[in-house]
């Protein structure tokens, strides 16, 4: 069963998490401290951006590559999503809502959820590195990624994908699924060797948090980045709204607590910025282009 984090229960659970993120590279959190009502707003604000005419949706252009607007594709023809890079920044933030002309209201909830998740985002990363003894690494200036995607799911489509497999090219992910429709899907370690697939069902309150391929440079292959996808099952709009912790600006490279003689370094350093573009190039998105960055001289 998907391990569960209970959020006031540190240290307690610090154990549990990192055995989680080894073998899982998942987990839903409960006790998150963000209110019902925020959660619940902020969906319907997103559920109608989402709804907004398809002009005004390209609107929400790409700041980096791949941040903005992302319409159907041949690829994800069922798949749609509104993005949002840096949402650290109070800029990108007005600079999103105003893409969108989102009124007033709209605006404080998009500003409270930011502000809300961007906080446990960083809780959470920071909790994870204390249990693995490296708390004192700093996040200061790290990037976040906002995106909200839907999934225009039909009785013609149940069976088939909404979104392809992949992993999370960043550090960490905190998702808030949809509260009725299900569909995502992970494989975790253990089920690397079938490849098969477990189904995550919606647990409305709670939160969903995944690992992605810099976790796994960074910890020098210790956390898994798990692969996941989203299936249709049943003839219903699904949205979902994700907060992708990126990473820092420079070089990510394994703390010298993870690197010895018995565990080389895996992966040159390499920002995230240049793995996402290798992602992009190389057409890899299930982890493979981590083998890209895989070093040579094991050493310290
Ligand atoms: O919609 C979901 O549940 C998953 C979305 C996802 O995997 C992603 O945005 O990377
Ligand atoms: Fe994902």
């Amino acid at each position: 069963m998907l391990p569960i984090i209970d959020l006031e229960d540190f240290p307690n659970q610090s154990e549990k998490l990192l055995q989680a993120c080894k073998e899982w590279g998942c987990f839903r959190v409960v006790n998150h401290n963000i209110p019902l009502t925020l959660l619940s707003e902020m969906k319907c604000v997103v559920r109608s951006l989402l709804d907004l005419p398809v002009d005004i949706k390209r609107k929400n252009t790409d700041v980096i590559s791949g941040s903005g607007y992302v319409a159907p594709s041949k690829i994800n023809p069922l798949y749609e999503a509104l993005g949002l890079y840096d949402m650290g920044s109070d800029q990108a933030l007005h600079d999103f809502c105003n893409q969108l002309s989102v009124s007033p209201q709209q605006r404080d909830t998009i500003l409270s959820y930011s502000r809300e998740l961007h906080k446990l985002v960083m809780d959470l990363w920071q909790k994870l590195a204390e249990s693995m003894g490296v708390g004192n690494d700093s996040t200061k200036g790290w990037k976040c990624q906002f995106r909200i995607n839907k999934y225009n799911f039909t009785e013609e489509t149940v069976g088939s994908t909404g979104v392809q497999i992949h992993t999370d090219s960043g550090f960490l992910t905190v998702l808030q699924e949809d509260d009725c429709v299900g569909g995502l899907e992970v494989m975790p370690k253990s089920s690397l060797a079938s490849a098969s697939f477990l189904p995550v069902h919606p647990c409305p309150g709670t939160l969903l948090v995944n690992l992605g391929d810099m976790a796994t440079a960074w910890s020098n292959g210790v956390l898994y980045n798990v692969k996941h996808r989203v299936q249709c099952m049943e003839a219903a709009v699904r949205i979902s709204i994700a907060l992708f912790l990126l990473g820092p600006k420079e070089a990510v490279k394994a703390p010298p607590e993870f690197v010895d003689v018995a565990h080389p370094r895996l992966y040159i350093p390499f920002t995230y910025e240049d793995f996402r573009k290798l992602r992009q190039s190389s057409g890899y998105h299930a982890g493979e282009a981590l083998d890209l960055v895989r070093s040579n001289i094991q050493t310290r």
